[in-house]
């Protein structure tokens, strides 16, 4: 509302140190919700995004409370899990040293796009949307949910006086846009397969500028998918927390599809199969997290911690499965 933005430009807003956003143990478990609001401002200000690109800063506030109030209250997808992307995104920038990489208006493009990546999520994955013939998959045929999430995040810019980009020149506008919208569509898992080869070629060819177009939409590609699953790379205690609400939220869905579908559902989305998790954890992380880490930290070692800490959780995993 137009008394909580205002209440929200006028907070004092803590430093990136007192909320532990350079690092990469952050967790939101401890953040009330006007400290995930402070915390986005400060990822912001810390980047010098509204000098830089001269973003009023109620707009700022009004668009960080909108995108908020534009997640669902799903068990896992929902306005925690953007804040905790966002926040992996700002420590691989910034700790992980690869905002070297990055222009001013790709770190604008990417920080947006993590926050706004899984806008609107009904806690239900593209093949659930596909196979109940539902409005979005009828709109989308593939990548379903990832341009809905696009959808919703044009919609806010669109709204009044929530247009952070509101000062950038007509090219700046264009780019930043298409930064944001390659950067939520390649957070499709299922993209990331054909991204993670096309990513090896160029590694296994010792390239090192990463400039050119299409190599840097590889890159945002990647850095994407890792901040996306970076909660398997989290300090037990915390990982162990976020699998549960996955799982949880992989259940719900499981059981719309006995209800809504009379269908048997994936092991993965069976409740009945949940003392399977740990097994399906090691191979999520192997399949998935540790290739992914491996061949970012080869190639950007300060992003080594996601590498390490996703060895760690699969070690836990493996003796829970045993
Ligand atoms: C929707 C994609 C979610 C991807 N994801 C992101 C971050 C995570 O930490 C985790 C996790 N701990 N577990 C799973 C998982 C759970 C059951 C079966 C297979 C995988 C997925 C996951
Ligand atoms: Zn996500």
């Amino acid at each position: 509302s137009g008394e909580d933005t205002i209440k929200l430009a006028q907070d004092i807003i803590p430093t990136a140190e007192t909320y532990n956003l350079y690092s990469f143990q952050f967790h939101d478990f401890d953040l009330s919700d006007e400290d995930t609001c402070r915390a986005t401002l400060r990822m912001f200000l810390q980047c010098n995004l509204v000098e830089k690109f001269h973003i009023p800063y109620d707009v700022l506030c009004r668009w960080t409370l909108s995108v908020k109030k534009n997640y669902r209250p799903v068990k896992y997808h929902n306005w925690r899990h953007a804040l905790n992307v966002a926040q992996t995104m700002f420590a691989m920038l910034k700790t992980g040293k690869m905002e070297r990489f990055m222009s001013d208006l790709e770190i604008l493009g990417l920080l947006v796009a993590c926050l706004c990546h899984d806008l609107d999520h009904r806690g239900t994955n593209n093949a659930f949307q596909t196979k109940t013939e539902s409005p979005l998959a009828i709109l989308y045929t593939t990548s379903t949910m990832e341009h809905h999430h696009f959808d919703q995040c044009v919609m806010i810019l669109n709204s009044e006086s929530n247009n952070i980009f509101q000062a950038l020149s007509p090219c700046d506008y264009k780019n930043v846009m298409r930064v944001v919208e390659t950067a939520i569509l390649s957070t499709d898992l299922a993209m990331y397969f054909k991204k993670k080869s096309k990513f090896l070629e160029l590694v296994d060819n010792g390239e090192f500028d990463w400039q050119s177009q299409e190599k840097k939409e590889l890159l945002c590609g990647m850095m994407m998918t890792a901040c996306d699953v970076s909660a398997i790379a989290k300090p037990w205690e915390v990982q162990h927390k976020v699998a549960k609400l996955v799982a949880d939220e992989f259940f719900d869905q499981g059981d719309l599809e006995k209800l809504q579908l009379n269908q048997q559902p994936m092991a993965m989305m069976d409740r009945e199969k949940k003392d399977e998790l740990p097994q399906m954890q090691v191979g999520f992380i192997d399949m998935i997290c540790l290739p992914l880490y491996r061949v970012l930290s080869d190639t950007f070692p300060w992003i080594q911690p996601l590498y390490t800490g996703t060895l760690d959780n699969r070690n836990r995993w493996q003796d829970l499965a045993e």
